[in-house]
């Protein structure tokens, strides 16, 4: 008997050594154990309920979801300080993700893998002129012009003056886009491969919601919603690797002079003294997390672009006048984007009122991180809570109001203020950047100088959006009439 109350006493210590010092650490809420804080986060909008958290605690603070301490990050100046340290390069384990990447590709590979890759993917990215140095912008900016124009045309022909969900033609905008550009080859209206990948995608990302219990309690895997759950995500994966399967074999059989990404890939075959990196389900994964990254946010970025504009008349109509005054009646090239101080403006406002990865992408402290007094401690992930820095009052005033202004200085020319961050930020910073900014720029362009766009009469348009890893808007028509 006495053993026993003795070793109740140890443990009743331990545990409360162990509450006192996580206190030390980071404030937060009060967590459950097994489930931590999961019963409290709404499974719509789970970026809200920890916005609201951080009203309570402050930017920086503690939940536990499941198991997993999370450090959630709401400040760009203490996430840019973490995401600066090498000891924050790392993903955090969770469930679904690991299922369906396991380790591989890039945006989730082990670290490892992930230093090499990403040299290799932002050396490819030069190769194509999707970066801000490279010889070949001028051919990028090209190839997006080429599929913006076929956007318009297409408006043009059918859909003039007549309500039109603009979803499908955006995402075949846009995977056409990332084939011509990942595999060198523009692929035909006709050709379903390319946007059923884009479709396929979406699906995947839809079941990657972070916060969903899954990812922190494995074991639910085994109680039917989460079983189908899991079948589903593990059947996207099946569908999406095999399509890119048969775009890879057409791109290996092409004539077709364009670089592309297995004629890099193939290089490095041959000359890596790795055998293990350079492998063709590398290659087939490295693709795959391209164009996730590429169609899902940009497809998102465009929906919303529209809607905003649609909503807002005098935004298109001060857009058209700077892009008047800008270009003269030339077209739009890159050496122009530093001109369209309102029109970068508008993209920025629209990317930050709804962010397109509210949660961010995490990451995980392979190491104690000491930051300002405080401690994150090893083990722990990294939450960039993206909403939470975008909508903070005391940063953004009247968050919720609609505002390009807030993103021009008083000399009347484009800022970017640091709390403004839909790429992150760091060594694992969106590879992407430049030409999600190429893409949305070419678009908007291309788009209001050739019509006006509005809701549909009497019909508000929904700015709610869906969350999985992205925030999505849920589908609407709008009308596009001729300028
Ligand atoms: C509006 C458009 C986009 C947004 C808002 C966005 C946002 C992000 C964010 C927040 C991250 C996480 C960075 C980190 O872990 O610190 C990321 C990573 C990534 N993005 Fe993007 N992205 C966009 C477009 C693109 C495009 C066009 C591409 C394709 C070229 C792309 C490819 C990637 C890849 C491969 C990663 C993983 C990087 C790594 O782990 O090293 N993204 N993106």
């Amino acid at each position: 008997m006495a053993t026993t109350i003795f070793i109740i006493m140890i443990i009743v210590i331990l545990l409360l050594v162990k509450i006192i010092r996580d206190k030390k650490y980071l404030p937060g809420p009060w967590n459950l154990p097994v489930i931590g804080y999961l019963h409290k986060l709404d499974p719509t909008a789970p970026y809200l309920t920890l916005t609201e958290l951080a009203q309570k605690y402050g930017p920086i603070y503690n939940i536990k979801l499941g198991m997993l301490n999370v450090a959630v990050l709401a400040d760009a100046r203490i996430l840019k300080k973490v995401l600066a340290k090498d000891e924050t390069l790392e993903r955090s384990p969770l469930f679904l993700i690991d299922t369906a990447f396991e380790g591989r590709g890039l945006a989730h590979a082990n670290i490892d893998l992930w230093k090499d890759q990403r040299k290799f993917a932002a050396n490819f990215l030069r190769t194509v002129g999707a970066a801000r140095v490279s010889p070949n912008r001028k051919t990028c900016e090209s190839l997006i012009k080429k599929h913006v124009d076929e956007f318009v045309q297409i408006v043009k022909n059918q859909a003039l003056g007549k309500p039109l969900d603009p979803s499908e033609l955006i995402i075949h905008l846009i995977s056409s886009t990332g084939s011509s550009l990942f595999l060198g080859q523009p692929f035909s209206l006709n050709d379903k491969k390319v946007s059923d990948l884009a479709r396929n995608i979406h699906v995947f990302i839809k079941l990657l919601m972070i916060g969903t219990p899954l990812n922190f309690l494995p074991f639910l895997r085994f109680l039917p919603p989460y079983k189908k759950k899991l079948a589903l995500l593990k059947q996207a994966v099946r569908t999406g690797r095999d399509i890119q399967g048969k775009l890879i074999h057409e791109c290996e059989k092409s004539t077709n002079s364009r670089p592309n990404l297995l004629k890099a890939f193939q290089l490095h075959i041959s000359e890596s003294k790795s055998d293990q990196v350079y492998t063709l389900d590398q290659l087939h994964r490295l693709f795959f997390d391209l164009y996730i990254g590429f169609t899902e946010t940009t497809i998102t970025s465009l929906l919303w672009i529209l809607l905003y504009l649609a909503q807002h008349v005098e935004v298109q109509t001060k857009i058209r006048q700077e892009l008047f005054w800008v270009l003269q009646g030339e077209s739009l090239e890159l050496a122009d984007f530093e001109n369209l101080h309102y029109t970068k403006a508008a993209l920025a406002e629209i990317a930050r009122i709804r962010t397109v990865l509210p949660l961010g992408v995490p990451h995980y402290a392979s190491e104690n991180i000491y930051l300002d007094g405080l401690t994150i401690p090893k083990g722990t992930m990294i939450m960039p809570l993206l909403w939470g820095i975008h909508m903070d009052p005391k940063v953004h005033k009247d968050p919720e109001e609609f505002r390009p202004e807030r993103f021009i200085d008083s000399d009347g020319k484009f800022f970017k203020p640091e709390s403004f961050l839909p790429f992150q930020s760091g060594k694992r910073m969106c590879v992407g950047e430049d030409i999600a900014n190429m893409v949305t720029t070419i678009f908007i362009a291309g788009v209001l100088q050739n019509f006006r766009i509005g809701a549909v009469d009497s019909v508000p348009i929904d700015f709610t959006g869906s969350c999985g890893a992205a925030l999505t808007p849920k589908p609407q028509k709008l009308i596009f009439t001729k300028i």
